[in-house]
């Protein structure tokens, strides 16, 4: 008989806070998110929703909580060591490297992942060919997963909004990451990039990849993702599934009260 496995913590804060001076930036916050699952984090304006991405993937410290990553510790302590822990990230504004092309802004991502890492690459040395000759395999096969495989050798700067948002997307996914964090990925987007935003979003979940995802568009975030925390003013103020938040009185007073 095979054993029922019970789905895998892939992360797990506990109690997280942070204060900026006088600012009381987010207040126990606790976040379980489960293998496979998009993950929704919403709030108003200032609710403190980039202060916990930027908390959980080492660009601020935070003033107390713990960090588990697929059952291990980890310490945020910065973005590059959270990188490598497994989790990957795309951020509010947009930042590629605009003068390299599209293949190159992936292959850069999948260094994370290397035994040469970027300085064998960029020197050339002989260990290091053959394993970039694998990087930029698998990132054709991540342009190509994202949707943009035809613009692989145009520069970053040169491809449409939506089409740098999956380049994004692509990059982050070539660290194989155990958590994919996305900063409103759908910020500044039109109805129709929004729509293909949601496919590639679908697909990536059902890579059986998992999605932590701060955005704008309640809308989006309802219709995709499993669970949901609303943060107002640092705190969490309701967790569960879409069709019960949305339902919430604290929630709908956060949203329309004006207390914003
Ligand atoms: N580096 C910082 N220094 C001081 N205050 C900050 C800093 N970063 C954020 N804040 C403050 O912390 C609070 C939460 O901001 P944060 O950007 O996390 O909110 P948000 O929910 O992401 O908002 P938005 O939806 O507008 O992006 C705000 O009052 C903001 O002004």
């Amino acid at each position: 008989m095979t054993p029922i496995l019970s789905p895998q913590i892939i992360l797990n804060i506990a109690n997280v806070s942070k204060r900026f001076g006088g600012l009381q930036a987010l207040t126990d916050v606790n976040v379980k998110i489960m293998q496979g699952q998009i993950y929704g984090l919403i709030g108003p304006n200032g609710a403190g929703k980039t202060t916990f991405f930027n908390v959980i993937t080492g660009l601020y410290q935070a003033d107390s909580g713990s960090f588990e990553l697929a059952g291990k510790a980890y310490s945020p302590s910065a973005p590059h060591l959270v990188a490598k822990a497994g989790i990957a990230r795309t951020f509010q504004n947009i930042r590629l490297f605009g003068e390299m092309t599209a293949l190159e802004n992936v292959m850069v991502g999948r260094h994370v992942r290397t035994h040469q890492g970027l300085f064998g690459a960029v020197f050339h040395h002989k260990a290091a060919r053959q394993e970039e000759a694998a990087i930029r395999a698998r990132a054709m096969e991540l342009l190509d997963f994202v949707g943009i495989a035809q613009f692989a050798g145009r520069t970053a700067r040169h491809l449409s909004y939506g089409d740098q948002r999956r380049l994004e997307i692509a990059r982050a996914l070539a660290t194989d990451p155990q958590l994919l964090a996305l900063d409103e990925p759908a910020a500044g987007m039109n109805a129709t990039e929004k729509l293909g935003l949601r496919e590639l979003l679908v697909k990536i979940k059902a890579e059986g990849k998992t999605i932590l995802l701060i955005e704008h568009d309640v809308k989006l975030v309802m219709g995709l993702c499993d669970r949901i925390t609303v943060l107002d003013y640092g705190k969490p103020i309701a967790e569960g599934v879409p069709a019960d938040v949305q339902k919430n009185p604290a929630v709908i007073e956060a949203y329309l009260g004006g207390s914003h």
